[in-house]
Parts: structure tokens; sequence; C-alpha cells
């Protein structure tokens, strides 16, 4: 239950914080304050009923009728104060949420949570993070206002009610315990808050599997609409290998993994309800059953006795804010631990035991790359071929060869400074290295954002990226550069989609590139002279070339072996 609290304090410290946080607390206590106006507003209505009645009584047609003037002015006020109530609330939800999102974001991205936090790369993966930045952070806001402005509410209407039963109930009971009589003054207030606490313990223990039970349905959910991503991103792959049974094997088996979490989840909500639900129906009664000892010792009369349960009613349903919460409280919980786990693995990614992280990494005061005494090892601790040590130097051309699987993707990922695994020390130029891969992923904002991603397509004259993209072959797909939507990507063959990332490296011309098999899908001749033009176009850029071909038009360049040859190719080349 601790744990509970402190991960609902972190989090809304992180929601209600940050610059301007005042406005937000601001919003919250005119909510607070609203909902007050609105109870006031309720106690208005009540008096109202009563002088309405008593002018009809009293044949008072001219105070009836002041009274319906009464009665509108009453309507208007409150539909005012729910209306302003509402909007400010809402205003509040995004706010918090757009808050909080921005820190899950941060989490996430920063020091490459996003990549250490994948399955095989983590003891402790974190599952659907998508979900828990895009939904759960809305939801622990939603019900963090809505629990929080209940529960605030009810503690305000129980000290009322409260002063009121403690004055109702001004008399002793005396209750004979094992031979012995004990005089309990204000018996009423006391059971009230006994009766509550003990039906809240019973709840609790019914109820306790439901926030588990919540947090792996949010979770089942979450792999299924995943599932359904992932054949919409590869519906080319499926369609031609005419994969639709398999797919829909797949997505049967995640959905029965949400069928089976529910009946788990209906059935715990059903055994919750064997308690909660005659709670429920009683508790307007049961308060007369414990008021009739007083009524039986003529403490009061039957007129006090209504008042009396009446008050006593109050009180209880009151206090019973959890008993009745329970089930929105447990998905609270749920997603309170969620996002906080989120938070948690993204700051401190735990390490997979057993596979060294020992990598020195150090910023190079010459603006080299120095690699010495590498050994890097996968996230199982298998130790793959050791790194031969090496100093490339700014413009430098480089060819990174090696057999399949000996390691060097997993050599530019520990360059790039995101791989862990491993010992040895890294010193790297203080410029950033552009990375391309042998798959380049194209996210959906049309031919400029892929062709100049990661920097912003508006920083780039369009002339420019029209001339890049047509030196690279893409002249068919011009007449939808300014579409950018992900239709003008639409239908890529694989190598016009290596093309297309290349234009990074002719539009952006880093100072670094890795070339991680980035041409494997161009034919010979395509290859040969895209490689020339970024050779000739960027004669002080330093590339780092992975490839199973002989990057020849990069001459001159050097070799750097990484485990056994793949070929008799280990001479150095110095022309084309
Ligand atoms: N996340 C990972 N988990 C487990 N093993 C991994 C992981 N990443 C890489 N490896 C393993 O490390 C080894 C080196 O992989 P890497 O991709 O660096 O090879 P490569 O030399 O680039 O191969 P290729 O030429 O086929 O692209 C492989 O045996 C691979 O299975």
């Amino acid at each position: 239950m601790r744990a509970v609290f402190q991960r609902i304090y972190r989090l809304t410290r992180l929601a209600a914080s940050g610059p301007r946080a005042w406005v937000g607390l601001t919003m919250f206590g005119s909510v607070l304050g609203l909902q007050f106006a609105d109870i006031w507003v309720d106690v208005q209505m009540i008096a109202w009923y009563k002088r309405f009645y008593d002018a009809l009584e009293n044949l008072d047609a001219s105070a009836a009728i002041r009274e319906l003037w009464v009665f509108g002015a009453i309507v208007l006020l409150s539909s005012m104060i729910f209306l302003l109530g509402d909007y400010i609330r809402k205003r509040l939800l995004l706010r918090w949420r757009a808050q909080l999102t921005d820190r899950a974001l941060d989490a996430w991205t920063n020091g490459h949570a996003y990549w250490h936090l994948r399955p095989g790369l983590s003891p402790k993966s974190v599952d659907n993070p998508d979900q828990r930045i895009a939904q759960d952070c809305r939801l622990y806001i939603e019900l963090l206002l809505q629990e929080t402005l209940d529960l605030i509410g009810r503690i305000v209407a129980l000290v009322s009610y409260v002063v009121i039963l403690w004055n109702l109930s001004d008399f002793v009971l005396h209750l004979p315990i094992f031979g012995r009589e004990f005089a309990i003054p204000h018996y009423l207030v006391w059971l009230a808050f006994l009766y509550v606490a003990v039906s809240s313990l019973f709840t609790h223990l019914m109820g306790r599997p439901l926030k588990s039970l919540v947090f792996r349905q949010e979770r089942r959910e979450a792999d299924f609409r995943y599932a359904l991503v992932q054949l919409r991103d590869n519906a080319g792959e499926v369609a031609q290998s005419a994969g639709e049974p398999a797919e829909r094997r797949r997505l049967a088996q995640r959905f029965d993994g949400i069928r089976h979490n529910w009946y788990r989840l209906i059935g715990r909500e059903f055994i919750l309800g064997l308690f909660t639900r005659p709670y429920y129906q009683s508790i307007l009664r049961i308060p007369l059953f414990f008021s009739l000892p007083a009524y039986f010792a003529g403490a009061v009369t039957l007129g006090g006795l209504m008042q009396l349960s009446s008050a006593f009613g109050r009180v209880t349903q009151t206090l019973s804010w959890f008993i009745f919460s329970y089930r929105d409280l447990a998905e609270f919980a749920a997603v309170a631990e969620r996002l906080d786990d989120l938070f948690a693995s993204a700051d401190r990614p735990p390490p997979m035991p057993g596979a060294a992280r020992d990598i020195i990494r150090t910023t190079a005061s010459d603006d080299a790359l120095h690699v010495r005494g590498l050994r890097l090892v996968t996230p199982q601790g298998r130790a793959l071929f050791p790194v031969p040590d090496r100093t490339i130097y700014p413009g430098e051309r480089v060819w990174i060869a090696g057999a399949s699987g000996q390691g060097k993707s997993t050599l530019l990922a520990a360059v790039s400074g995101v791989w862990p695994y491993g010992e040895g020390q890294i010193d790297r130029p203080a410029n950033r290295i552009l990375y391309l891969p042998q798959k380049p992923h194209l996210f959906g904002e049309g031919l400029a954002a892929a062709a100049c991603y990661p920097e912003d397509p508006a920083d780039f004259a369009p002339e420019r990226i029209r001339q890049v993209l047509s030196q690279l072959g893409l002249d068919h797909r011009l007449p939808a550069l300014d579409d950018d939507g992900p239709g003008a990507l639409e239908g890529l063959s694989m190598g016009e989609r290596q093309r297309l990332a290349l234009a990074r490296v002719l539009l952006l011309r880093p100072d670094w590139v890795a070339l991680d098999e980035a041409t494997s899908s161009l034919d010979a001749t395509a290859e040969a002279e895209i490689l020339s033009l970024i050779n000739r176009s960027l004669p002080d850029t330093a590339i780092l070339c992975v490839s199973h071909r002989d990057p020849f038009p990069l001459a001159p360049y050097s070799i750097w072996q990484i485990g056994l040859p793949q070929q008799d190719q280990t001479q150095q080349r110095n022309t084309a």
C-alpha cells in the first residue's frame, strides 16, 4: 500500500510540477472551489423546495411566483458552475497529461532507454511503452482528478455529517461485555467508523487480486493492438507469402490472452460484488438497525430515530468511498504501477546479468576515432571476435570487413555509443556520426523528411532536396515531394529506400558517416555510381563502410578486418 502511495506521489509531482506549475494548481483549486459551490447550490435547492411547497400550501401565489424566479436563478447558477468546473477540469486534464507525457517521452528517449529496454537487451524489458505513454498518461491524470476531487469533496462532507451525527447522538450506550458494563458516549459515531473500517477491510481482502488482473488486461489489450499494427506494417510481405492464416493464428492467440484474463477479471469482480453489492443496498437500512439500541433505551423518539439513522447513513455512505471506488482505485493503482515502472526502468535500465558493461567512452581531443582493446559481447555474455585496435582520422575511408555475424554492426553500435556490452576503450569524435542501416526506416512524413532525417526538412532548400534525389536516381518520385503523408513512400523498392536514405549523406554533409550495408540492395553499377558521388562530394568526411562487397569507389580506403576474413581481400586498396 505504501508503495502505491509513493508511486502516486512521484507521478503526480512529475505532472503537476515544471514551469508555470502554479497555473495547474490554481486550476485544480478552482475546480475544487466550484465543486464546493455546487454543494452550496444543492443546499439552496433543498431550502427552495420547502419555501415553494409552503407557498403552495398557503395558497400564496405571489410568493410562489417569486420562488419560480429564484428557481430559475438557482438552475442558471448551478449550470454555470457545472459547465465552468467541467471546462476547467478538462483543460487541467490536458495540461497535466501533456506535462506527464513530456516527462515520459524525455525519459524514454534520453539515454537511449527505448533502445536498451527491448526484449533480449534488458532483463526487465518494458512491454508496450507506446501504450504506457499514449494511454496510461491520459488515464492516470483522468483517474487522479476523478479520485482526488471526489475524495476531498467527501472528506469535507464527512466533517459536516460527523458533526451533525455527534450532536444528534448525544446519549450513552451501556454495553455489557463479559459481565462488565461499558458506557459508550456518542456510540453511533464510533460505530459508523468501525462498521466502514471492517467493511473496507473485507472489500480489500476480496478485491486484492483485481489490481494485477487490470494490469495484465491492459497489457494484453496492448499486445493485441500491436500485433494488428505489425500486420499493417508488413502488409506486403504477409500478402505475398499468403500469410493470412498465420496472421489469423497469431491474432487469435493474442485475443485468447485477452479473453482468458477477462474471465478471471470478471470472476474476481463477481466475488468482490458478493460483498459490495449487498453492502451498497443495505447501507441506507443498516444505520436504522444500529440506531435501535438508542430507541429502545428511550434515548430518542421515533422521529429522532429517523433523523439519527439518516445522519448515520450519510456518514457511512461518505466513508464508504473506498468500497464503492474499489474497482477504479484498482485501475488507478495498476496504471500508476505501469507508468512508474516505465520511469524507473528508463532512468536506470537494468544491466543483463553476466554481460560486462565496461566500455570506457571519451571524446577524443584530436577529433579522431580511437578504439583500444575492444571486446564486444552479446547481451547474453557470448564474446564476439576481438576488434583490432584502430585509429581513424577525419576524412578517412574505412571498409569494415568480416564474415557474417562476426560483429560489424555491433561495432558500429558501440562506436555510436548505444551498445553497452563489452570492455575496452572508445574515444570518439565530438561530432555526430550519421548512421545508415541496411534497412532504412522511413517515417510516414514524406520524401523530404525521409531524405533529411534526423534534421528538419524545413532547414533545406527544396531545390537542393530535388537535386540530390535526382542525383540518386529518384526523379520519378519527385512529383510526390510536396506530399507529406505516408502515401509518398508507398511502394518504394528496397533499393529506392536505400537511395532515399543515402540522400541524408549528401544533404546533411556530416563529418562522420557509418554505412552499415547501406547500399546492399543496389545493383553493382548503381552502388558504384552512388559511392563515387559520395566520395567526390564529401572529401572531408570520414566514412566507415560495412559491406560484403568491396567498396572500391571509396578508394583510397583502408580495411578494418573484424574476425575472420570473408575472402582474400585484406590488402590495402589505394586506387579505384
Ligand atoms: N541483441 C542481440 N541479442 C543477441 N545476440 C545479438 C544481439 N545483437 C547482435 N547479436 C549477435 O552478435 C553477433 C554479431 O552480430 P552483428 O549484427 O554485429 O554481425 P555482423 O557482422 O554485422 O553480421 P552481418 O554481416 O550478417 O550483418 C551475431 O552473432 C548476433 O546474433
